[in-house]
Parts: structure tokens; C-alpha cells; sequence
């Protein structure tokens, strides 16, 4: 019935222009994908090739204690190898991080017409976003996803105007990660040898979103992916991931800097966060940490949810690589340029891995 009713351009119409998103087609009742989500055989997640993360996460009340220096060094250390690490301790109250993936299942689980009314409300810009996909309009195949964005602008324009479901929790995640989010950049920062100035560091926190996304349940999960390969663009992304499982990220090199091109999971880790390097960050330090390439596969028994922060500078800053690696360094591997045209570049293409640092990236001889 669903594939009779949804063919060709009215699939497209049906879930992205007229906002029913994966979920509404998936509750429409489908036992086949449709072949506008079945990705090219070299885009599709193998989950027997994987291998498994299996990294302690990181504990950050050791920050605060005798260990200080170990947290330090493994930070880094992941920032540097993989772009991606879990952290236990984080601030967040674990019961808060219960009640945010109810939340997004109670926002996805509302009628096709409540999502929608919670699209582009705010004052002038819109602060809310519901849609589907990343930029399906330009995109092969389309990814098995629906989400909720929510921009940060003050405490009373949140609690106004983002969807009543989610606005009291999603606002609590934010504030109680802000100090998580600082102290990593600070620490980041000061690794690379260089001493952060608040004004930098705030400029670098400019602007956030909360996002929740939803993965409805796919029939043939191996033919598609939940998100695409791609990196972050901002700062640091904080990630609540469910229990479900399913996110994958790239390892570029071993241990021994030889080309791995190795996908591991990140196991959901009950309590953790996962932190994840955005490109700004690869950017800043000329290369020495790295933006994680990430992708999700979706589930055939469970819709999955993931809440992430996506901290990103303020459109108005300039990023480049920090003056004093390019001296260290002799050459600069990033031009400079202002965020809000990094951004405009980002949300312009389909995801397809790290293509998005070419926009800032100097090919050296
Ligand atoms: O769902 C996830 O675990 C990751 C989502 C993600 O990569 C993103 O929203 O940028
Ligand atoms: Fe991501």
C-alpha cells in the first residue's frame, strides 16, 4: 500500500514538502525500502566490518583530583587519534538525560501537523527547524532520518518558542553542558600550547543548537544509512545517544600513522556523553586535532533517538588556524575565513565526508 501510494515525486512530496517525514511514511506501513533511500553499495554501513570502540570512557570529576594531567593527555590524545570520545561525570544530571530521549520520542510521536507547527517560529530568524534528511533536495539517495533543530538565543525566546515537549529539558541539557563544553575547548586549547583568551573562547562558543533526532525503524537497515558520512562543523558536539546502537566513526590511521580507513562503533554507554571534534577545532590547531567522520545506521526493530549541542563560533568570527602554529609550523594547511560562510557551504551540499574542510583547506605542493 505505501509504495502504491508513494511513488516517485510523491514520496518526495509526502515526506519532506509536505512534512511527514520517515516516521509518517514508516507508519504508513513499509516492508520494502523505497528506492529514493537505498544508498549506493559504497555508502552502505557493513556492521560485520566494523569494529567495536571499546575505550573506557573518560572520566571528567578526575579533572578536579590527582589525575588531572592523565584526563588531560587521553583527552587529547582522542581528540587527536579519533575526534571522538565518551565522557562519564560530565555535569549533566543522568536523570535529565532520561528525560530528554523521552522527549524526543514524545515530539516524533506527535501527529504529522504538531511537528509542523513547531517549524520556523522565532521573532525574525527562525529558531526551529523540524524537517527530514540533511539537504534532500540535493542528495542521491535520502537518509532515514527526521529531526528537530532548535537554535539558542536567550532563556525566554527558548522557552517561547521551541516545541512544548522539549523546551524545559532541552534548555537544561544546554546550560548544564555550557561549563562541559568551555572547559574541553579551554583544555584543547591550551594542549596546542597556545594560552585561550576568554574573548576567543567565547567567540568560538558563539552560537548553539540543540537538535533531536529520530531514526524510525527500517525494514533493511544494510540498503541505507540514518545519517551519511559527514563531519561536524562547529567547535565540539556533545551527543546523548540512546541504547539502541548505531553510530559508526571513521579511524583515518592506527596507532603507527598508517592509513586505516577502519569503522568503529560507539557503543551507548548508559550515563555517557559523546564528544565529537568539529572541523572548526581541526582548523584552529593547523590539523593536529581531527574533525571526526561519523555516520549512523538505522535500526529494524527500534526507532532510535540522539539529542547532540552542536557548539559552532559566532557567524561573525573569523577562524583560521592559530597564528602561533602557523609560526611552529611554517605554513598554514587552513585559509581564514568568517563562520557564517563556512555554515552557508556546510548546509549547501549533501553530506559526503570531510568535503566539507576543502572550503577552508590550502593544498599544499
Ligand atoms: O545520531 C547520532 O548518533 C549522530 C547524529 C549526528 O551525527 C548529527 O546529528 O550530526
Ligand atoms: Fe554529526
Amino acid at each position: 500500500m505505501a509504495t502504491k501510494v508513494l511513488d516517485g515525486n510523491s514520496l518526495f512530496n509526502f515526506v519532506v514538502l509536505e512534512g511527514n517525514g520517515v516516521k509518517g511514511m514508516v507508519d504508513l506501513g513499509l516492508s520494502k525500502v523505497p528506492e529514493q533511500y537505498v544508498q549506493p553499495p559504497q555508502e552502505r554501513i557493513d556492521k560485520q566490518k566494523a569494529a567495536s570502540h571499546d575505550n573506557p570512557p573518560i572520566d571528567l570529576s578526575k579533572l578536579d583530583g590527582p589525575d588531572h594531567d592523565l584526563v588531560v593527555e587521553e583527552i587529547v590524545r582522542a581528540a587527536k587519534a579519533l575526534g571522538f570520545f565518551q565522557v562519564v561525570n560530565h555535569g549533566v544530571p543522568l536523570k535529565l538525560l532520561d528525560s530528554l530521549k523521552d522527549a524526543a520520542h514524545t515530539f516524533f510521536g506527535q501527529s504529522p501537523e504538531e511537528k509542523k507547527a513547531a517549524h520556523l517560529k522565532g521573532p525574525s530568524s527562525p529558531l526551529v527547524k523540524y524537517g527530514t534528511s540533511f539537504v534532500p533536495e540535493k542528495e542521491k539517495a535520502l537518509e532515514w532520518k527526521d529531526y528537530l533543530s532548535m537554535t539558542y538565543t536567550n532563556d525566554v525566546e527558548a522557552l517561547q518558542y521551541w516545541p512544548n515537549p522539549c523546551k524545559e529539558v532541552a534548555l537544561q541539557y544546554l546550560k548544564t553542558s555550557t561549563k562541559l563544553v568551555k572547559r574541553l575547548i579551554q583544555i584543547l586549547i591550551t594542549e596546542l600550547g597556545v594560552t585561550p583568551d576568554e574573548s576567543k573562547v567565547e567567540g568560538l562558543m558563539g552560537l548553539k543548537f540543540v537538535n533531536m533526532n529520530f531514526y524510525p525503524t527500517c525494514p533493511s537497515p544494510e540498503l541505507t544509512v540514518g545519517v551519511g558520512r559527514h563531519s561536524d562543523m562547529g567547535t565540539i558536539t556533545v551527543l546523548l545517544q540512546d541504547g539502541i546502537g548505531g553510530l559508526y566513526v571513521k579511524l583515518e590511521e592506527d596507532l603507527d600513522g598508517n592509513q586505516a580507513d577502519q569503522w568503529m562503533e560507539i557503543p551507548p554507554i548508559p550515563g555517557a556523553l559523546v564528544i565529537n571534534i568539529g572541523d572548526t577545532l581541526q582548523i584552529l590547531s593547523n590539523g593536529r586535532y581531527r574533525s571526526a567522520e561519523h555516520r549512523v545506521c538505522a535500526s529494524s526493530t527500534q526507532s532510535r533517538v540522539s539529542i547532540p549541542i552542536f557548539t559552532i563560533p559566532k557567524p561573525t568570527e573569523k577562524i583560521g588556524p592559530l597564528s602561533q602554529l602557523v609560526e611552529k609550523d611554517g605554513v598554514a594547511h587552513y585559509r581564514e575565513f568568517m563562520f557564517q560562510d563556512y555554515m552557508d557551504n556546510f548546509f549547501a551540499n549533501a553530506h559526503e565526508g570531510k568535503k566539507s574542510l576543502d572550503f577552508a583547506s590550502i593544498n599544499s605542493p
